[in-house]
This record gives structure tokens, C-alpha cells and sequence, in this order.
């Protein structure tokens, strides 16, 4: 059995949430490569941070006695609570014995977040935030139902799109796709680019990072980044703004990443004009920021990944890979 959900990009595409029923009642989820935890809003939550949100009903669920979460994320968010065992259904797919973290703490990030009410982690395992006992995630859990232990996203700008489980789409990419070795060893879907360049400007340094749904921006290494809006006239790295930002009517440049030998993965430039800043100012924020000094990685995003048909390949034929096709 395999399975296809849908996606829906929140404004400016800051996230991508995907229906999720977890019991009997649905939950529009955060899709997280970059973590390991499905976590949900809850009644342990103070009240007014549950408002908006379809809230797990711990009181009627099935508790992992003396399990607990913390988790950290990239961005400085985290959340925290304790640990259920549910029935979990994604696209068709059930996982039946799946643990769900309810919340009963929230940074402020996940507060004033109105739309999602939790994450879906779909890194490796290992990274999972459970103690005593490490969790699954979803995809290990329905994993030896699938036909590949394969995940596959198709995240659009300002579209809706699909998270493929199991099974490759071949209408929704044009030309090959191109696979890539992933250390998983740190949890993550690493993997490294032997160059990369900004438009005609090649760069034969390596460059590795994370395949992360859950991070908005692609976040590279300071010096990288200043170097990417030297090209980009009037472009600034603004402490008001957080970052850099340019006069939004900038042509900005494509960034390519090259992988396996000579296969050239690209981010258009248009896709790099993240955003307007406010409503009055003609600048836009750069889709391209630098890493914060909480991660020691680089971090391609959404705003990399939805130029691509990318397959997370859990190891359908050896080691986990990442392949990449043009959609
Ligand atoms: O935490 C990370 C980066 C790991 Cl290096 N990605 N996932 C995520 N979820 C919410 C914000 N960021």
C-alpha cells in the first residue's frame, strides 16, 4: 500500500501543512525532514495557547507511562510535553501504535503560529526527542508497507502540493532524477554538492547540508551568503529586517548546486525573492540568509526544494539517498 498527501504553502510560503488524523479528529501538520517528533497541540496546553488549533485530547488517549519530549529546532523554537500511543493516518496510510507527543509548553514562535498545530517529523529516527525510549517516526512505522522506503515531496510555490509515500511520481518531474548519497549519521538527510554557483559565477568548493521541509529559507554559510548578494545590486544585510533584502523589482541571481559528478540542480532566480518585508517598503527579504550560530549546518529549505521532485530514499536499493528531477 502507498500513499499521497496534499500540502497547502501558508502565506509566503512559510510552511507547508498537511492533514493528519490522529484518532478521530484531523490535524493540519508542519512535514519536518529536519526533525524526528510527531508533535500535536493539547489540552495541556494553557488554554489561550490552544484557541485556533485542533487540540489531542490527552484525558481520552492512551499515555506511554513516564515518557517525555524537549526539542529544539534550528530557528531557536521548541516545545515539550509528554507522550500517547495513537492511531495515526497520513494519506491513506495508518500507523496504529504511533507515538504522539502532546504539547505543554510552547516557545513563543509556536504560539503565534495560528495555522499549524504541530510537526510531522520525518528525519531518521535516531533524532527523536523521547526520553527515556526513543520513538518512531510516522514513515518507520507504515515503512514495511510501502512498495520503496521512499518519501517524495513536490512542495510549490504558492500551491498547493504532495508528500508521495512509497512510491515515485513520474508525472510530477520532467528529465532524470538525479540521486545523491545521504549521511544519516547525525539524523539528518545530509548530503554534499562537490560545487555550486551563483548564476555563471562556479564555485568548486563542496558544500554540504540538510534536505529540511521544516525550515523556511536556504541558510548557508555567512561569507557564502555575502558573496551571493554582492551580485544583487542595492541588496543589504539589514538588522531591522533580520537579513538581507534588496529592492523587490531585483533580478536576482539562479543558485546551482552540483551533484553526482556533474548534475546540476537549480533554483531559479525568482525563487530566491522570498518575500516584501511590509506593506510600505519596496525591499524583499532574501530567500538565501545566513545560518544562524545555533546550527553548524547548512540548511536547503523549502525555498530550495520547491524547484525539485525531491525522493528521500530510506535505502531502497543500499544506502539512504537523495534523488532530485526538475518539476
Ligand atoms: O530544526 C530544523 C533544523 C535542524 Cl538543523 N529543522 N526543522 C524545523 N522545524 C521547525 C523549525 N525548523
Amino acid at each position: 500500500l502507498n500513499g499521497t498527501a496534499v500540502t497547502s504553502p501558508e502565506a509566503n510560503d512559510l510552511e507547508y501543512l498537511t492533514p493528519v488524523t490522529i484518532g478521530n479528529v484531523t490535524f493540519h501538520l508542519d512535514f519536518d525532514t529536519g526533525s524526528a517528533d510527531l508533535w500535536v497541540y493539547s489540552d495541556e496546553l494553557p488554554t489561550d495557547e490552544q484557541t485556533g488549533h485542533a487540540v489531542y485530547a490527552t484525558t481520552d488517549s492512551k499515555l506511554l507511562p513516564g515518557s517525555s519530549w524537549e526539542i529544539l529546532y534550528g530557528d531557536g523554537s521548541s516545545a515539550g510535553g509528554d507522550v500517547f500511543a495513537d492511531t495515526v493516518v497520513v494519506g491513506g496510510l495508518t500507523a496504529t501504535m504511533q507515538a504522539v507527543e502532546a504539547a505543554a509548553t510552547l516557545s513563543a514562535e509556536f504560539e503565534r503560529d495560528a495555522h499549524s498545530d504541530g510537526l510531522l517529523g520525518l528525519a531518521f529516527s535516531t533524532l527523536n526527542m523521547v526520553k527515556p525510549q526513543k520513538q518512531s517516526t510516522f514513515f518507520d512505522n507504515v515503512k514495511s508497507q510501502l512498495d520503496l522506503p521512499v518519501i517524495a515531496t513536490s512542495l510549490k510555490h504558492g500551491a498547493p502540493g504532495t508528500y508521495d509515500f512509497g512510491f515515485i511520481d513520474e508525472n510530477k518531474y520532467t528529465g532524470p532524477l538525479t540521486y545523491v548519497d545521504v549521511d544519516s549519521s547525525r539524523g539528518y538527510w545530509t548530503f554534499t554538492a562537490d560545487a555550486y554557483a551563483f548564476g555563471d559565477d562556479q564555485i568548486s568548493t563542496s558544500l554540504t547540508g540538510i534536505a529540511d521541509t521544516g525550515t523556511t529559507l536556504i541558510l548557508l554559510p555567512s561569507d557564502t551568503v555575502s558573496r551571493y548578494y554582492a551580485n544583487v545590486s542595492g541588496a543589504q544585510d539589514s538588522p531591522l529586517h533580520g537579513g538581507y533584502v534588496f529592492p523587490c523589482d531585483s533580478k536576482l541571481t539562479p543558485f546551482t548546486l552540483v551533484v553526482a559528478g556533474n548534475h546540476s540542480v537549480t533554483v531559479p532566480g525568482e525563487l530566491i525573492n522570498y518575500a516584501p518585508v511590509g506593506s510600505v517598503s519596496n525591499l524583499c527579504f532574501g530567500g538565501i540568509q545566513a545560518a544562524s550560530g545555533l546550527v553548524d549546518i547548512n540548511i536547503f529549505g523549502d525555498v530550495f526544494l520547491k524547484s525539485q521532485y525531491v525522493v528521500f530514499d530510506a535505502g531502497s536499493q543500499g544506502g539512504p539517498r537523495l534523488g532530485f528531477a526538475n518539476q
